[in-house]
């Protein structure tokens, strides 16, 4: 789905719905939270008038006037005082609370999309990325926007205090327009730019971690690269730095006109006021109401700035999130199969990654028998990765169908298909969780059964790991815990492997390079005993899809098929394909000639 089938929603709706949110989050506390910020909001205005009656007080020698004026000062200062701590508790607790509501929302909706495109097109993880940046921000633009409601509300006062000195004054108010107009303006434009530099931020933080990761600082430091990745991520820092810092002096310059222009009007308005015959207590009035007004307004527009870019610009990513994640749950009505018959069909399936122009799988067409073991082969980048992602619903084939049995896979939902499918990936994940718990992870709702873990650990034969380490399958994994138990690359991918064998019958096993990590006889054996164990309970009619470069693991396959480049090269047993001497036969045999030298 192309960046412009799904655009963005308008501001002004995210920001309805994150006002929800937060009323969703805690409606007490939010509720007074606002009571608190806005009525803070309104004594501090008032001390202008309260200054006008001691001025007229003092200069009329009324003693009892200047005792009233000055106790209502006092009264003013602590009540405002009062307020705004109070609204400052209420405001914290509020955003504390909501920024763990807006978080768990944000990852809720993110893994709740059921393809991987939000991760992959570069427009989609740029918007992405911001609803993550801005996910605990969000939480605190309800004080803001409390504080904004309570500024505007004091301009109002303010204004029509300036009013009762003379009703023109009133127009002072629409000098500020303009100041209000170019932050506007000016919040949306920063923000779209900083969205459209994305990408420099990733590449600045991809920089980052490589400089600071124990695993990629191996290899620079035998490399002595690590001037090149520091480089890399300055260059990186500074052309986001550049665009963003022309982008900030442009809308400052702007800024800085229109808050010449309401300067220029209020120092007139003081000027007219004095010389036409105004008492004391109107030049008081307009002096202190005229100069706070233009500290109002710089607070209100830092708060409108503050909204304009995070709320209105966030909140309307955050909709935008909502709506992928629950079109994406809506598209898939049909339910998959609890057995497969027949097994899967790829008609002529096609497929590009988005963002990118190159097919990498063109026009493919063929049958993973119900119950066979199937291996796939070919070259790096041939495509094998891929179509194990389709048959995964990461995406969906751009043309083309994926048949289980007779259904579409794509009518299917995909948290339901995933259900009935297991898989152990080559990028697999290292889940620093109990080691019981990052097997049964693979089958959640069997996470605490016993059995089905040891099974698991059986099949991926890791009961040398789990007996090596000092508490068993309860051990800690990880070096980020105090206490855990760092593993090597081959252990953590057998643990991989066994996560992805927790499934007692899953309709599709999918096994690509499961087992990269370990040696060519233990890949072996392991699915030497997979592949049998498989055969003995073919009747359920499950699928395995393994793939790997090691021929000696591929050849006990039912069905091996040979991908090159977007297309199906070659297909047939091991025998089969050896006999029709064509590629595979010519890389087994270079395989075979370079273990038999070795040994
Ligand atoms: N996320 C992606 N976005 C864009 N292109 C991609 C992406 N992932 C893979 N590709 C491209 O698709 C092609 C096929 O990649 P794939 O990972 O399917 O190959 P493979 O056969 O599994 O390779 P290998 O044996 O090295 O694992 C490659 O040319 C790769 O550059």
């Amino acid at each position: 789905m192309p960046a412009e089938d799904h655009p963005l929603p308008s501001s002004w709706r995210g920001m309805v719905r994150t006002l929800r949110l937060g009323w969703t989050a805690s409606p007490r506390l939010i509720a007074v939270a606002f009571a608190t910020t806005v009525g803070a909001a309104l004594p501090d205005a008032l001390i202008a008038v309260v200054l006008a009656l001691l001025a007229d007080a003092v200069l009329s020698g009324n003693q009892a006037g200047v005792v009233t004026a000055a106790i209502l000062l006092g009264a003013l200062a602590v009540t405002s005082w009062l307020l705004r701590l109070l609204s400052e508790r209420a405001n914290r607790r509020f955003a504390d609370r909501a920024a763990v509501f807006m978080e768990a929302h944000v990852v809720q909706l993110q893994s709740g999309i059921p393809s991987l495109e939000h991760h992959e097109r570069p427009s989609y993880v740029n918007r992405v990325q911001l609803v993550r940046d801005h996910a605990d921000t969000l939480s605190e633009v309800y004080q803001y926007l409390f504080q904004a409601v309570g500024a505007v509300l004091r301009l109002i006062l303010t204004i029509s205090l300036l009013m009762t000195v003379h009703p023109l004054l009133g127009l002072l108010g629409l000098f500020a327009v303009p100041i209000a107009l170019v932050s506007h303006w000016r919040g949306g434009a920063e923000h779209t730019l900083e969205e459209r530099l994305g990408h420099h931020a990733r590449l600045a933080r991809h920089f980052f971690l490589l400089g600071t990761d124990a695993s990629p600082g191996r290899e620079l430091r035998v490399a002595r690269g690590r001037d090149r990745v520091r480089q890399g991520r300055q260059q990186a820092w500074a052309a986001r730095h550049r665009a963003m810092s022309r982008a900030r002096w442009t809308t400052t310059a702007w800024q800085s006109i229109a808050l010449a222009v309401f300067s220029s009007a209020f120092v007139g308005s003081v000027a007219a006021v004095a010389l036409n015959g105004g008492s004391a207590a109107q030049v008081v009035l307009l002096l202190t109401a005229g100069s706070r007004l233009a500290q109002y307004l710089s607070e209100t527009l830092g708060q409108v700035h503050f909204l304009r870019t995070i709320w209105l610009e966030g909140g309307c990513r955050l909709l935008w999130l909502e709506e992928l994640s629950s079109m994406a749950a809506k598209q898939s009505p049909a339910p998959p199969p609890e057995e497969m018959r027949s097994g899967i069909t790829l008609d002529r399936v096609s497929f590009t990654y988005p963002g990118t122009d190159r097919k990498v799988l063109d026009d493919v067409t063929l049958r993973l028998p119900a119950g066979a073991v199937v291996a796939m082969v070919g070259e790096n980048g041939a495509g094998k990765s891929t179509l194990v992602k389709l048959l995964a619903k990461m995406y969906e084939p751009d043309t083309g169908r994926i048949l289980v049995d007779d259904a579409a896979l794509a009518d299917m939902p995909a948290d339901a298909w995933r259900e009935r499918l297991s898989g152990a990936f080559q990028d697999f994940a290292r889940f620093e969780y109990p080691l019981r718990l990052s097997i049964g992870l693979g089958d959640l709702a069997r996470a605490e059964d016993a059995g089905a873990v040891e099974r698991a650990v059986e099949r991926a034969d890791a009961r040398a790991l789990v007996d090596r380490l000092d508490q068993g399958l309860d051990t800690q994994l990880g070096n980020t815990w105090a206490e855990g138990a760092e593993l090597s690359e081959g252990q953590w991918q057998k643990v991989a492997l066994a996560r992805g064998y927790m499934r007692d019958q899953p309709l599709i096993l999918l096994l690509d390079e499961p087992a990269s990590a370990l040696d060519a006889e233990t890949e072996h054996l392991l699915f030497e005993q997979y592949a049998e164990r498989s055969r003995a309970l073919r009747n359920r009619g499950r699928v395995t899809l393994l793939v790997s470069h090691r021929f000696s693991t591929v050849r006990m396959a039912d069905l091996i098929i040979v991908l090159d480049g977007t297309r199906v090269r070659e297909q047939g047993s091991h025998e089969e394909l050896l006999a029709l001497g064509g590629r595979y036969a010519e890389l087994y045999e270079i395989q075979a000639r370079a273990y038999r030298t070795v040994r």
